[in-house]
C-alpha cells in the first residue's frame, strides 16, 4: 500500500475501502495510547494535590497553566495543528486534573487517606 502522501487517486473501490479500514485501525491504536497517557497524567493529581496542600498552594496555578499552554501552542504551530483546538484539549486536561485534585483533597479532609 502506498503511503498517504503519494496517493492522488484510487485504482478501485476496494483499494479505498482497504485504506479506510487500515487508517481506522491505526486511529484505534493511537486513541488507546492517548487514553492511557491521559490516565497517567490524571493519576499524578494525587501527588500534586497532597504536595500543594502541604506547601499551602491552591489547586489552580495560573502561571503553571500559562506555561503548559505556551508549550502546547508551540507544539501545535510546529506541527501545523489548529492552536485553538489544541488549547481547548489542554484546557480539558487541566480541568480533569483540577477536578481530580479537588476530589482527592475532599477525601483527605474526610480521612479517607
Ligand atoms: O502543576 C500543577 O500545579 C497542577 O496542578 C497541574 C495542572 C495541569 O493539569 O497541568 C493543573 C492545575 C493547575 O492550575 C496547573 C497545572
Amino acid at each position: 500500500m502506498k503511503s498517504n502522501s503519494e496517493i492522488k487517486s484510487f485504482e478501485s473501490e476496494n483499494e479505498a475501502r482497504i485504506l479506510l479500514e487500515e487508517s481506522r485501525k491505526r486511529i484505534d491504536e493511537i486513541d488507546n495510547a492517548l487514553f492511557d497517557l491521559i490516565s497517567q497524567r490524571t493519576s499524578l493529581a494525587k501527588d500534586i494535590a497532597l504536595s500543594k496542600e502541604y506547601l499551602g498552594m491552591p489547586v489552580y496555578d495560573e502561571n503553571r497553566e500559562k506555561e503548559v499552554h505556551r508549550k502546547i501552542e508551540k507544539f501545535a504551530e510546529d506541527n501545523n495543528l489548529d492552536v485553538d483546538v489544541i488549547d481547548q484539549i489542554v484546557n480539558l486536561l487541566t480541568i480533569l486534573n483540577k477536578n481530580e485534585q479537588k476530589e482527592i483533597l475532599r477525601r483527605n479532609v474526610n480521612g479517607q487517606y
